[in-house]
Formats: structure tokens, C-alpha cells, sequence
């Protein structure tokens, strides 16, 4: 595999390129909160959860985490991801990426459709973008959501949760701590 950086640079030096990049990409966002945090916040906290609670040491996951919403969310390509990041990360990206083109039901119920069929490393970043959503959700309610509308999205998301069993025992736990405090069946 050859791409700009990942023949010349250390792991450390990989790291700081791609926080670098996802920042850069997501600099003039903010998240839904009243605090309007920057949303850079989001994709640092899901590499942290899957270091940090996850134990996940692949560096190829931990840079698809900090870069796996700036195709979805910004003017970034799969391409620019490939060419700086090469193909693995590239692939992990295209993986948990929505197609935003379609209406938002299709595109939530492809999530579950999908789960069960992404490869081990994609898993593990949707486990840790949930968790992270959630939590979020557990403490702050987005500008313009309803009680209704959080609700509806931690039953969606227990059915992707649901789909993605058997990847990482840590995260899985987790969101089955935050599905019972809020009272979602999982099944
Ligand atoms: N809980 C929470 N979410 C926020 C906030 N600000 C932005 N988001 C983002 O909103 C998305 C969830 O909102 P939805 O209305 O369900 O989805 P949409 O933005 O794609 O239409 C998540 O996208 P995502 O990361 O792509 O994940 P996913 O839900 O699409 O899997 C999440 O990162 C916030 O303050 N709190
Ligand atoms: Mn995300």
C-alpha cells in the first residue's frame, strides 16, 4: 500500500496527520449542543473510547475514528482519504459513511441493514460513534430535538447496537448500561 504519508511517517507522526486533517475538515462545525462545541470534540472522543475503554491498538481504527465523519459531514472525498491515508482507512471510512443523498429513514434503516456486514474494524468505530452519541444524548439535550425524537434515537441505535454484537465485549457493555438506564429492550 502506498499513499502520501503512511510510507515516510512513524505512528506517532501518523496520528498527528490525521487529527491534524480531521480538524482542519471540520473547522468551522459545530456540535448540536447549546455550548456549540467544536465538532472535532466528537471524533477525538470516539478514538479515546476505543483506546481508552475499547482497548483497540490498531492505528489503522483509531485514524478511521478521527477521520470517519469528515466525508459524511465536510467537502472531503473518499479519494483525498485514500491518496493521504491509503486504502485500509480509506475503506474503513467508506464503511460507516451515510449516503446523504438519500432520505434520512432509508439512510437509518440501511445502518441496521448494513451492521451485521461491515468487517471487524468498522464495527468497532460505529460501536464507539454510538457510545459516544449517546452519552452525549444521556447529558445534553441537541438544539430543536424532542424528548420523542432522543428517545427514537437510542431504540434506532439499540438496533444497530443489536447488529454489531459479538466485536468488542468493553463497548458493548457499555451501551447496555445506557440502554437500561434509559429502558430500551435490547434483545
Ligand atoms: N447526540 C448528539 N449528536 C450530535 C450532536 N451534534 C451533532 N450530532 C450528530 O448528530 C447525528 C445524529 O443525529 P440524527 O438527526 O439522527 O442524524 P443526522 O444528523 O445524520 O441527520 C450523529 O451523527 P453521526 O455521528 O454521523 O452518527 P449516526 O447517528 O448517524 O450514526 C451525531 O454525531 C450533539 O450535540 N449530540
Ligand atoms: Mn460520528
Amino acid at each position: 500500500m502506498s499513499s502520501l504519508i503512511t510510507d515516510t511517517q512513524n505512528h506517532v507522526s501518523l496520528l498527528i496527520e490525521t487529527v491534524d486533517f480531521a480538524a482542519k475538515k471540520h473547522k468551522s462545525q459545530k456540535r448540536k449542543d447549546i455550548a456549540q462545541t467544536p465538532y472535532i470534540n466528537h471524533p477525538i472522543g470516539v478514538a479515546r473510547i476505543l483506546t481508552l475503554e475499547g482497548g483497540v491498538t490498531d492505528l489503522n481504527v483509531i485514524q478511521a475514528a478521527l477521520l470517519h465523519d469528515t466525508v459524511e459531514d465536510t467537502n472531503t472525498t473518499f479519494e483525498e482519504i485514500e491518496e493521504i491515508f491509503g486504502r485500509k482507512i480509506r475503506d474503513i471510512v467508506y464503511e460507516v459513511t451515510d449516503d446523504k443523498t438519500l432520505p434520512k429513514l432509508e439512510r437509518k434503516r440501511l445502518q441496521i441493514e448494513h451492521a451485521p456486514h461491515c468487517t471487524y474494524e468498522a464495527k468497532l468505530v460505529k460501536l464507539a460513534d454510538k457510545l459516544y452519541n449517546l452519552r452525549d444524548l444521556m447529558h445534553q439535550t441537541p438544539r430543536g430535538w424532542t424528548k420523542e425524537r432522543v428517545n427514537e434515537y437510542f431504540v434506532w441505535a439499540s438496533k444497530v447496537v443489536a447488529r454489531l454484537r459479538g466485536t468488542n465485549k468493553e463497548l458493548e457493555s457499555s451501551l447496555d448500561l445506557l440502554f437500561r438506564k434509559r429502558g430500551v429492550v435490547t434483545d
